[in-house]
């Protein structure tokens, strides 16, 4: 694993085999977004294009529910950093409102909406390449001390 100056893993290196964003692993969706700020409220915004083949199919030709809720956690965690926060979902909801088709371009967004201590309110939506809302969702996300991350995960400590 490379290491930065200290020798330490930086939290990116710790955070490789992310499911949804690690680089590191091989059967992870490997999303990337891009990150802006919203052009009325000022908060970050991330947005990241998906296109999701059978493997994450769900009823034949749509994608798995609990995948498209891994979408919008995963878009969400990522309004953390821009909001100097290091912080774990706490609770989500989730609406489902068209089936979210495969093999198609769908837009993924997550938006922060506003902050109460310790507590992170944010929001995201799936969109298809007409503009329809597919899916939407609501995060709670509560900032944590970083020691309760781990730095030195093994295939022997994860119990592999
Ligand atoms: C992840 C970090 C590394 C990242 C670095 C690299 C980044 C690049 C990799 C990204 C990767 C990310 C991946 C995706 C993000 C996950 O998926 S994170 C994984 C899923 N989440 C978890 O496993 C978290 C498990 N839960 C916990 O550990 C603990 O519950 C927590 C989150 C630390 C919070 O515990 P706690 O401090 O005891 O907080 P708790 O009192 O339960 O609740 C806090 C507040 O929320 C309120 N609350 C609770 N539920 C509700 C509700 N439904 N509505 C309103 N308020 C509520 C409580 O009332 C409380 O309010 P106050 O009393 O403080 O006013």
């Amino acid at each position: 694993m490379p290491m930065n100056d200290n020798s330490a893993p930086t939290l990116d290196e710790q955070a490789g085999h992310c499911f949804a964003c690690g680089p590191a692993n091989p059967q992870g969706l490997h999303l990337h977004f891009d990150r802006s700020e919203h052009p009325e409220t000022g908060h970050p915004t991330v947005t990241a294009t998906v296109n999701l083949t059978r493997i994450y199919e769900g009823p034949p030709g749509y994608i798995h529910g609990g995948i498209i809720a891994t979408l919008f956690d995963e878009a969400m965690s990522k309004l953390n950093r821009p909001l100097d926060t290091l912080a774990m979902t706490r609770h989500m909801e989730v609406d489902y409102l068209r089936p979210s088709p495969l093999y198609q371009d769908l837009t993924l967004t997550a938006t922060h909406e506003r902050r109460e201590g310790r507590k992170l309110f944010h929001s995201a939506q799936l969109h298809n390449a007409e503009g329809t809302l597919l899916a939407q969702a609501e995060g709670l996300f509560i900032a944590i001390n970083p020691a309760m991350i781990p730095s030195n995960i093994t295939p022997e400590k994860a119990g592999h």
